[in-house]
């Protein structure tokens, strides 16, 4: 009997949908996986996700393990991985997605916060979205994992604190949640909610028994966000938000919908545009979106990311 080691993270995040994913690869393939816990430098540092460069921290000491053979395949929360390939690494299945949204904790939805409220956030995207719906709120940038922040609200350091909300699921604190804020309002970050599996690329008849895991509807839905992500040449702490949905992937009449928008740190400038394509032209789909937000001046809302309140 084959055991397979699974790099995670140790937050109960990380190792809860670590742990939900080698349940059904079990299941699917007979195969028996060990969770091995792994401390990775966006877990120790301090600093603003924003400032240390937000892309791949959770995730570059996992695939260190992948390539040193500590570890057999690795678990991500998909939005936290670089956009761009890794050397010797496969991307070998993309777990099905849960609920994309984020969701405003507290103890009031979003129009009964009073005026001047303080919310809670570390995500440009978040921010200036946040701004966008309600130019009033003073916005702040926090950190932490998400209990850290729900506490800042319980301890009445803040009104509010934005997340997503199947974090919050995996974490067992959707008690938090006073309004899922739905895509119109607030677009997720490219990859919310969804899960990538990686392993190194040289293992052909490991990247295949991931696969089982696969789900091509929300591989291409995601396939298509971020290269919206990558075309804008923009990271996880840019102001970009994207939502792709799929239906019907078996069909070959089925569509690929995909909204993204890019807003001004200050809320006050917003670029939203939506195209339609075969699953199949996921990237297609995704640079053409690109192309259409440059030439509505998606560099300009870019260049601004300073978080901090106004
Ligand atoms: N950047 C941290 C991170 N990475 C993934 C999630 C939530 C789960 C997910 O989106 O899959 C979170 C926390 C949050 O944004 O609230």
């Amino acid at each position: 009997m084959t055991t397979l080691r699974l790099g995670t993270r140790k937050s109960l995040m990380a190792t809860t949908q670590s742990r939900h994913v080698a349940d059904v690869l079990e299941e699917r393939t007979g195969v028996t996986v060990e969770l091995v816990g792994v401390t990775t430098e966006g877990d120790v540092s301090r600093a603003h996700l924003a400032q240390i460069g937000g892309t791949g921290v959770f995730v570059s000491a996992l695939r260190d393990r992948l390539l040193s053979g500590e570890v057999d395949f690795a678990v991500h929360s998909l939005k936290d991985l670089p956009t761009g390939p890794a050397e010797g690494i496969a991307l070998a299945a993309v777990y099905r997605r849960d609920d994309p949204r984020d969701a405003l904790c507290g103890p009031a939805k979003l129009a009964d916060l009073p005026r001047g409220a303080t919310v809670g956030t570390g995500s440009p995207r978040r921010v200036a979205q946040l701004r966008a719906l309600r130019g009033d709120l003073n916005v702040v940038p926090i950190r932490g994992n998400a209990d850290t922040r729900l506490r800042k609200v319980t301890d009445g350091e803040l009104d509010a604190v934005v997340l997503a909300y199947a974090g919050l699921g995996r974490i067992g604190r959707l008690d938090a949640v006073a309004e899922v804020l739905d895509p119109e309002q607030m677009l997720p970050a490219p990859g919310q909610g969804a899960l990538a599996i990686e392993c190194r690329s040289d293992r052909a008849d490991l990247v295949e028994l991931l696969r089982t895991v696969d789900d091509p509807a929300t591989r291409a839905a995601v396939t298509a966000e971020r290269t919206v992500l990558a075309a804008l040449e923009a990271g996880c702490a840019a102001p970009v938000g994207a939502y792709a949905t799929v239906e019907d992937t078996a069909d070959v009449e089925s569509s690929l919908y995909l909204t993204a928008c890019v807003a001004s740190i200050d809320g006050a400038r917003q670029v939203r545009l939506s195209a339609s394509g075969h699953p199949e032209r996921a990237e297609e789909v995704g640079r053409e979106l690109a192309a259409r937000l440059f030439a509505q001046g998606a560099d300009q809302l870019m260049g601004e990311r300073d978080i901090e309140p106004r």
